[in-house]
């Protein structure tokens, strides 16, 4: 577990997007595994405005998004859908049947999770980009989720929901069910970068990198990891050392 920790949210996009746009000159079908949430928005600004600038192609490449709400309209301003397509693949020349997210709005759930399986199955991330929750957890993932689930339906927990709340009218508006990737998904990627920012993250970022391994903190199974690395501000790394 590789920890680099910059000076501003900037410096992070900045070192974060490149990596990125790396990856992709140098790969052109790769996979790239996305996050939804506040902390990627930086970095895909970034990478539309490279594309923007420098053309760079992504026609071949493949995504894959680690979760969606359950039961909210697919066009619906907060859904992991539009939230995608509005900071990034609207922006960038990524085909639409490349493009892959859970379906929650399918009337049989566990038929969604099962073909979203078979999806990841044929398209891993080469890079898997991270959040992290002020709970611990990654995707939607909540603590005590097992190590070895698959695509699975979960129930938010109270404290996501209220982290979720200030982009819906209400907390009524805000889905109690999320279609997630899993835990032993998440971890067959081949490479991990997981981000966070600010002094709401350090617990869990403490817990992630010096805790024990414990399910009740899902993001400390990225120990177990070979190839992850962790991109912090100072207030996010402030326990770490
Ligand atoms: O980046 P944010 O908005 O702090 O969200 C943290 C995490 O919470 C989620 O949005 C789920 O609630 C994850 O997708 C994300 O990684």
């Amino acid at each position: 577990m590789k920890i680099h920790v910059l000076n501003s949210k900037e410096l992070v996009n900045k070192t974060v997007s490149e990596h990125l746009i790396k990856f992709v000159r140098e790969h052109k079908t790769g996979v790239l595994g996305l996050a939804t949430g506040s902390t990627p928005i930086g970095i895909y600004e970034a990478l539309v405005k490279d594309h923007k600038e420098n053309n760079t192609d992504y026609s071949q490449i493949r995504t894959i998004n680690l979760d969606e709400y359950v039961n909210l309209d697919q066009n619906h301003p907060e859904s992991y859908y539009s939230f995608m397509h509005r900071n990034l693949f609207n922006h960038i020349n990524v085909k639409p049947q490349n493009i892959h997210l859970p379906n929650g709005n399918e009337k049989d759930l566990e038929m969604a999770c099962q073909s979203y399986n078979d999806v990841l199955k044929n398209n891993q991330p080469d890079i898997q980009i991270l959040g992290i929750g002020a709970n611990g957890h990654i995707g939607f993932n909540e603590p005590g989720t097992s190590f070895d689930s698959s695509v699975h339906i979960i129930e938010l927990q109270e404290q996501t929901r209220l982290d979720n709340a200030r982009f819906f009218d209400s907390m009524d508006d805000v889905p109690k069910k999320a279609i997630t990737m899993g835990i032993k998904n998440i971890m067959d990627a081949k490479r991990i970068i997981l981000i966070a920012f600010g002094e709401n993250k350090s617990e869990a970022v403490y817990q992630m990198v010096k805790g024990k391994v414990t399910e009740n903190l899902p993001a400390s199974i990225l120990q177990k990891h070979n190839n992850v690395e962790i991109y912090l501000d100072e207030s996010a790394a402030s326990k770490l050392f």
